[in-house]
């Protein structure tokens, strides 16, 4: 049962500020390992900016406050001793425009490697293979990995950022409306992956697309105006859910 798995992600008290804008009041989940999350919310509730603060993302915005704390495997993101860029390569990111490097298909896959000083061909021809096969794209480019990236179609684009995240053997892949630039088709394969994903990864997914999450997940968060409203089995969120608020988004009486 899929509710036994431990809790990877645990988010306790949780507020967080722009400047003087607080954007996120006392948010408290906690998120199993291997499940797929989903946060859904009108536009502007916050859902990118938690995500984002998972890999500390945010780190990279002047005036910037947290209170409250995010932990993974029961250690602090925030605690001093943490090597963000570690944190980040365990907590890999895909955005919601496909953003490969203007390089080959095949170093795309290798960048994060290649930083980290690995250059043995055989382990990077090996990862290539293994990503590429994960995402769900390799019989689509393996014979042309030495073609530029920027020569994919836009699903097989966001395929390959979701092959570079895996390539660097992420415990957690962040997605931030993954979908939302793609043609129905295109959707319909990234969604597929999701299911596959969820083997090895733990997947944490904002999306606009109501029926998207409940497709996707195994349980949805709804946001609203910076708290978490509800946090329930994804099935129990559309079928049942326990907030007047909730019920009013899923069925599109506002947002
Ligand atoms: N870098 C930033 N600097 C200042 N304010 C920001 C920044 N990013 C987001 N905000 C503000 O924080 C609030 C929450 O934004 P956020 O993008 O997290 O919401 P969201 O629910 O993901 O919205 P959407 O669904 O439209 O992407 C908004 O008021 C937004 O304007």
């Amino acid at each position: 049962m899929s509710t036994a798995n431990k809790q990877l992600i645990q988010i306790k008290n949780f507020d967080f500020s722009y400047g003087s804008h607080q954007v996120l009041f006392d948010v408290n989940m906690d998120i199993p390992e291997k499940e797929v999350v989903a946060y859904i919310g009108p536009s502007g509730c916050g859902k990118s900016t938690l995500l984002r603060n998972m890999n500390r993302m945010n780190d990279l915005v002047d005036g910037i406050n947290h209170k409250g704390d995010i932990t993974i495997n029961g250690s602090s993101i925030y605690s001093k001793s943490t090597d963000v860029i570690a944190l980040r390569r365990r907590v890999g990111m895909v955005f919601q425009h496909s953003n490969p490097f203007p390089k080959s298909i095949y170093e795309n896959i290798v960048y994060g490697l290649r930083i980290a000083g690995r250059s043995n061909k055989a382990e990077l021809d090996a990862v290539v293979e293994k990503s590429l096969k994960s995402a769900a794209l390799w019989e689509e480019v393996k014979d042309r990995l030495d073609a530029n990236a920027l020569g994919l179609s836009g699903g097989q684009k966001q395929r390959l950022c979701i092959a570079r995240a895996i390539a660097c053997q992420p415990e957690i892949i962040l997605m931030d409306e993954p979908c939302s630039a793609l043609d129905p088709l295109a959707t319909v394969k990234i969604e597929e992956l999701i299911h596959e994903l969820k083997k090895d990864f733990t997947i944490v997914i904002v999306t606009h697309n109501m029926h998207q999450a409940a497709r996707v997940s195994d349980k949805t968060a709804f946001f609203y105006m910076g708290k978490l409203i509800e946090y329930d089995q994804t099935e129990l969120i559309f079928s049942n859910p326990s907030q007047k608020q909730t019920e009013d988004y899923i069925s599109g009486r506002f947002g």
